[in-house]
């Protein structure tokens, strides 16, 4: 369980600072721990550490955010040494680290996990912290424990672990039931890393996934996925009249990665290939607005409070605006959801007791009803267009022979964020009317444009907001999910970061960022500071209750996506 490698734990800190936001404090444990310093042998970040506790038997561990070879004689040795002796100081410590000395160690800076391990027997875990005993042997735990903590058995491979040579397997399923956050700097890999997730999921689960593309990136990424299984690329473009001049748009639309340039005419192949799973989405003129029940139950209202309408029709209206209460709450619809023909039923009733009650012919709450059917009715047009709603109706369709992979494009962010917002609501209310339990994801890349911090009427972010917030809250029980990932955080309405359980984090230059999701996680701030130093394709992942078998933060490498890209693609 332990490696032969020991240190002894030297000093306890608390280190508090002023929240990101300036508006309150936190604090962090930081431990210092002494360990031998031995010529060529590495510790890495992330390593865990086991030290004895006030309690007997019991060990917290500990993991590694950072170290530092020290050498005594460097102690104290600052300007106020004569030149000569620091030159000579300096020289023999140089010496000193490509042999053993009694002089050198290496300083780990490390942080409690949360976990503690019992050694009563059978070794157990629990998430719990006991304050270690300074002065204490550190234990590092070796590769077979670090397996058995940190990784999910049986689970899906996402990458290797940083420095243990592991693979990483998490249980994909629980990350995505609760929710994935993929927040980095542009060009850290985060479309390479959310389209091999994509892949992962494609192949291990039953779950459709619909990516919100304002980037055109996907398409490429995942062009082996489009051709290989039932699939739509969806764009409001017009769609080219044959495969040929399609197989051509999709070129000279698509950027290509260098390293798949080689590829460019097996691309254009597949592209072509794929053509009949292209569709054009028809989206309805901005000023086209659709009833909703929070419109239906203002217009019963006023006819209420309209000093015109007949005291003797009152009460109807009452029992009208009752019903349709009722029916929300039955159905669990909101005042944003759309009135479609569910509601003739209620509205057939009130005009019957309105007949039975003797109110004459031409009362106002029976053109009232007849002119509020006609409207739902005319919505039931049926048009050959492949429109937001036959999109839902896809992306719901549990049967085997329908799509299960949507990616679509809209490189107009102001349209996108409209049409995100109507597929959303579309979808979770056909779910909550029609329940099934096949799970869906939404996947939403750049999602400060979404869910911006700020959020305004102009430029619609409002509507991507309120309903990308509403899947976040509330599409769990429904099995609608998200990935959402963004490059800056301080853009982001941050309400949404709490409904994610797991995140993967790679670099982020702007302190405030890091602070932030220090600050909402519960990840100590060395370690975040270590992202920085990640390269691109390595990433910090952390769960709570959902990815991993225990809520270890752990470094990685992801898989390269378009190695999996091109050895897919050239066996078409
Ligand atoms: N796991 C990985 N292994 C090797 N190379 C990678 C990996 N992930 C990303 N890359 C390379 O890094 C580059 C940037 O990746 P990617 O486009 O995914 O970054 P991004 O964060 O999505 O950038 P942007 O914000 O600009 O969209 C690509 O050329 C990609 O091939």
């Amino acid at each position: 369980m332990f490696e032969d490698i020991k240190g002894r734990l030297r000093e306890v800190k608390i280190i508090t600072r002023q929240t990101a936001d300036g508006r309150g404090s936190i604090s962090f444990r930081s431990f210092i721990i002494e360990m031998p310093y031995i010529a060529g042998k590495i510790l890495n970040i992330g390593k865990l550490l086991a030290v004895k506790t006030m309690v007997e038997n019991s060990y917290l561990l500990l993991e590694v955010a950072d170290f530092l070879p020290m050498h005594y004689g460097m102690l104290e040795l600052d300007e106020t040494v004569p030149r000569d002796l620091r030159e000579e100081i300096m020289r023999r410590v140089e010496e000193s680290w490509n042999k053993e000395d009694d002089n050198t160690w290496i300083e780990v800076y490390s942080y409690p996990i949360g976990y503690t391990l019992e050694l009563n027997g059978e070794p157990k875990f629990r998430k719990t912290y006991v304050p270690p005993l300074v002065g204490s042997t550190v234990y590092v735990l070796d590769q077979d424990f670090f397996r058995n903590f940190v990784c999910k058995k049986d689970g899906v491979e996402i990458g290797k672990v940083i420095g243990e040579n592991l693979p990483l397997n998490i249980d994909l399923i629980k990350a995505i039931n609760y929710h994935i956050g993929i927040f980095a700097f542009t060009g850290s890999g985060k479309s390479n890393l959310t389209a091999s997730l994509i892949r992962r999921i494609l192949k291990t689960t039953d779950m459709k996934i619909v990516i919100i593309d304002i980037s055109m990136e996907y398409a490429i990424l995942l062009l082996d996925q489009l051709l290989n299984i039932n699939s739509r690329l969806v764009s409001t473009e017009r769609l080219p009249i044959n495969s040929e001049d399609a197989a051509r748009k999709f070129l000279r639309t698509h950027v290509l990665p260098e390293e798949i340039l080689d590829l460019k005419d097996t691309i254009k192949d597949v592209a072509n290939k794929i053509y009949p799973k292209m569709r054009q989405l028809y989206v309805p003129p901005q000023e086209f607005q659709y009833l909703t029940f929070g419109d239906l139950m203002e217009m019963v209202r006023s006819q209420i409070n309209d000093k015109y309408t007949a005291y003797a029709q009152k009460p109807l209206f009452g029992l009208l605006l009752r019903k349709i209460d009722i029916f929300m709450r039955e159905k669990k619809l909101g005042k944003d959801d759309i009135v479609d023909d569910s509601i003739i039923g209620i509205l057939d009733e009130i005009e019957e007791t309105a007949k039975t009650s003797g109110l004459k012919e031409t009362s106002s709450i029976f053109t009232f009803i007849s002119t509020l059917k006609a409207y739902i009715n005319s919505q039931e047009y049926e048009t050959e267009d492949y429109d937001i709603e036959k999109m839902a109706i896809e992306i719901l369709d549990g049967s085997s022979s329908s799509p299960r992979l949507f990616i679509l494009e809209l490189p107009n962010i102001e349209e996108s964020r409209s049409i995100v917002a109507s597929l959303i609501n579309e979808v979770m209310n056909r779910r909550k009317r029609f329940y099934s339990t096949s799970p869906i994801m939404f996947v939403i890349d750049e999602a400060q444009e979404f869910i911006p911090f700020d959020t305004r009427q102009k430029d619609r972010s409002e509507l991507s907001s309120n309903a990308i917030e509403k899947l976040l809250r509330h599409g769990r029980k429904y099995h609608l999910h998200a990935l959402i990932s963004t490059q800056r955080l301080a853009y982001l309405n941050t309400n949404v970061l709490q409904q994610l359980h797991t995140y993967f984090i790679s670099t982020l230059p702007r302190p405030y960022d890091r602070q932030l999701i220090s600050e909402t996680f519960g990840i100590n701030d060395v370690l975040m500071d270590r992202t920085l130093d990640l390269e691109i394709g390595q990433w910090l992942l952390v769960s709570f209750k959902a990815a991993l078998p225990h809520d270890v933060p752990v470094f990685f490498t992801a898989e390269n996506n378009l190695n999996e890209l091109r050895t897919n693609i050239k066996n078409t």
